[in-house]
């Protein structure tokens, strides 16, 4: 039997992030080799035209789960009967801006987009936040979502996860896959916190496998500012990485994860770990029946306990404003 597409919107779909993931997403990588998509490309009026040749170009693949694209600069178009949402076109910092303007910019995109989605997005919709400031951002267009459950709110942290497996398996010079159980927590910024102290490697703790100063000094700053390092030495922000990422939340998220592992992501708090109910912040998290679920019962030692409360601090700073601001 034919099965229906899945309607898959990405917002600031003409941007250097959306160009490396819609053809994943046509191809079959977010959801699965089998599954149809509709894609919803939602973008600024300047910015339809480019669209548009993305969309050209989007055509001439030929893609065959491909099944329409629609391009719109509204909303209420380009989220009604959404079934997944990936929020990444967001109001870049720029000079001489301040931490407050650029929340107060972003409200001013997330809060509209969140209540669209409340009105028009399917039962089932899911939503990623990858643009920046990504849990704040989240927790914007959660506050605007009031009938949509929160738990299909989230901010990708994928990102960072990605990056702490890489930097651990050079350093141990062993693949990837022979890593288990990383964790990012806290916000996708520089006070996240890649933790060691539970990551398995062969099946033992990696931060055993680590001299303390390495795991200390160079393993938690360079997963921490390897954006900006990306940033410094491209003269622009990761984008295929990102793209990378948010398929594979994406498609953990819908199919699950496995069995023996965990990932990362920003979702909403139940208070778990300590962590303000309410906030966006990362955890370890399962994928069960198509849902997140925070991995439980780890013990945190003083030192990770310290920098999970440091970047919460700054979730909760980032919440104080834009509730002061009136977004939430
Ligand atoms: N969470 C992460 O790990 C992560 C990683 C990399 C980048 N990012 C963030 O992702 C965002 C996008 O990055 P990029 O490199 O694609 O930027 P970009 O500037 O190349 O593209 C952003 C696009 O968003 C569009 N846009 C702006 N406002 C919009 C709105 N209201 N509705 C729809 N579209 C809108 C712009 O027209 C632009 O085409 C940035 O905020 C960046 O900081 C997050
Ligand atoms: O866009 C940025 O500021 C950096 C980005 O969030 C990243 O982690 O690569």
């Amino acid at each position: 039997m034919a099965k229906t597409p899945v309607k898959v919107t990405v917002t600031g779909a003409a941007g250097q992030i959306g160009y490396a993931l819609l053809f994943r997403i046509a191809s079959g990588q977010l959801l699965g080799s089998d599954v149809p998509v509709k894609l919803s490309l939602l973008e600024i009026p300047q910015a339809i035209k480019a669209a548009e040749g993305t969309a050209m170009e989007l055509d001439d693949c030929a893609f065959p789960l491909l099944r329409g694209i629609e391009i719109t600069d509204d909303p209420n178009v380009a989220f009604d009967g959404a079934n997944v949402a990936l929020l990444v076109g967001a109001r870049p910092r720029t000079k001489g801006m301040e931490r407050r303007d650029l929340l107060e910019a972003n409200g001013g995109i997330f809060g509209p987009q969140g209540r669209a989605i409340n009105e028009h997005a399917a039962d089932d919709i899911r939503v990623l936040v990858v643009g920046n400031p990504a849990n704040t951002n989240a927790l914007i267009a959660r506050s605007a979502a009031p009938d949509v459950p929160a738990e299909r709110f989230t901010a990708m942290t994928r990102l960072d996860h990605n990056r702490a497996l890489s930097q651990l398996a050079q350093k141990l010079d062993v693949p990837v896959s022979d890593i288990k159980k990383m964790t990012i927590w806290g916000n996708h910024s520089a006070t996240q916190y890649p933790d060691l102290y539970h990551a398995e490697v062969g099946g033992k703790i990696a931060a055993e496998l680590v001299d303390e100063a390495w795991l200390r000094d160079t393993f938690i700053p360079t997963v921490a500012k390897r954006g900006a390092a990306i940033i410094e030495a491209r003269g622009a922000s990761s984008a295929a990485s990102a793209a990378n990422a948010a398929i594979d939340h994406v498609y953990d998220w819908v199919n699950g994860t496995p069995e023996g592992d965990w990932t990362s992501a920003a979702v909403v708090s139940d208070g778990s770990y300590g962590v303000p109910e309410g906030l966006v912040s990362s955890f370890p998290v399962v994928s069960r029946n198509g849902r997140w679920e925070i991995v439980q019962g780890l013990e945190i030692n003083e030192f990770s306990r310290e920098r999970i409360d440091a970047s919460v601090r700054e979730l909760e700073e980032e919440r104080d404003a834009v509730r002061a601001l009136g977004l939430i």
